[in-house]
């Protein structure tokens, strides 16, 4: 089996579900997850932490070239090292949010974390690893056996996020979604979907539909690769 074979890659925007849904099908199916935009968040941090900005180009690649990132692959561990630093809530803070997609646009820098993408996945013992992102269907893995877009209507997945953050203002929530939509598809598109690559809207379905949906595309894919 090559690497690319072990990638079951998910696509999408902020809030669509892909990191709830994706850790799902990892449990049911005892595969591995791996949370791409956490190492974006993680190296966020890691900029932040040294003073810089992540809209400076120079200091992001500064801060990648010494990037001692560590996430574990099962999904019910959550935890994201920098170092020696346990970062696994600061990724989640707004000020990192608003910072992450000032990495995500130096093309040096997504060049590095997708080879370290490509060989965490290798290197894994899981006999597969679903991965979630921007861009697993269409640059880190675009030959994996499953590739899935999950979508929703950007006043859903807006919904569902200000749901998340008690005490977060809605209005607040759903434009800090939005702009990092923004930037972020002006640097890889997860908004249409690639040639091959199925899409799950999960607009009008629940949370259990959603994963039954992404089961479905699995077992769809899966039975066409192997003949079945
Ligand atoms: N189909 C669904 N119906 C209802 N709620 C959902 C559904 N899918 C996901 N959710 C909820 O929406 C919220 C956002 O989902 P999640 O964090 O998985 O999105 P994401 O795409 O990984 O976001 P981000 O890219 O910003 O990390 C979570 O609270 C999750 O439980
Ligand atoms: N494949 C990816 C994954 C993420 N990003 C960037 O990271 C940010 C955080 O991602 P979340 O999934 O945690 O929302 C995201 O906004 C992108 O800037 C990316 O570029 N490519």
């Amino acid at each position: 089996m090559t690497s690319a074979q072990k990638f079951i890659a998910i696509d999408g925007p902020a809030g669509s579900g892909k990191s709830s849904v994706s850790k799902e099908i990892a449990r049911r199916h005892g595969y591995g997850y791996l949370d791409t935009g956490a190492a974006y968040r993680a190296l966020a941090w890691h900029v932040l932490d040294r003073g810089a900005d992540t809209s400076d180009a120079d200091a992001v690649r500064a801060a990648a070239s010494d990037f001692p990132f560590a996430q574990a692959l099962d999904p019910d561990d959550r935890r994201v090292r920098v170092g020696g630093a346990d970062v696994t809530d600061a990724i989640r803070e707004p000020r990192v949010s608003a910072a992450v997609s000032g990495v995500a646009r130096v093309p040096e820098v997504r060049v590095q974390v997708n080879e370290m993408f490509r060989r965490i996945v290798a290197d894994s013992e899981y006999p597969a690893v679903v991965v979630e992102g921007r861009d697993i269907t269409t640059v880190v893995a675009p030959d994996a056996p499953v590739r899935i877009l999950l979508t929703a209507a950007p006043e859903v997945r807006a919904a569902r996020r200000a749901g998340e953050l008690a005490g977060e203002n809605a209005a607040a929530v759903a434009e800090a979604l939005h702009k990092r939509d923004a930037s972020d598809s002006s640097v890889v598109d997860f908004l249409n979907a690639a040639p091959g690559v199925d899409v799950v809207d999960s607009t009008e379905l629940d949370f259990a539909q959603t994963v039954a949906a992404v089961l479905t595309v699995i077992d769809q894919r899966r039975d066409a690769d192997t003949g079945a």
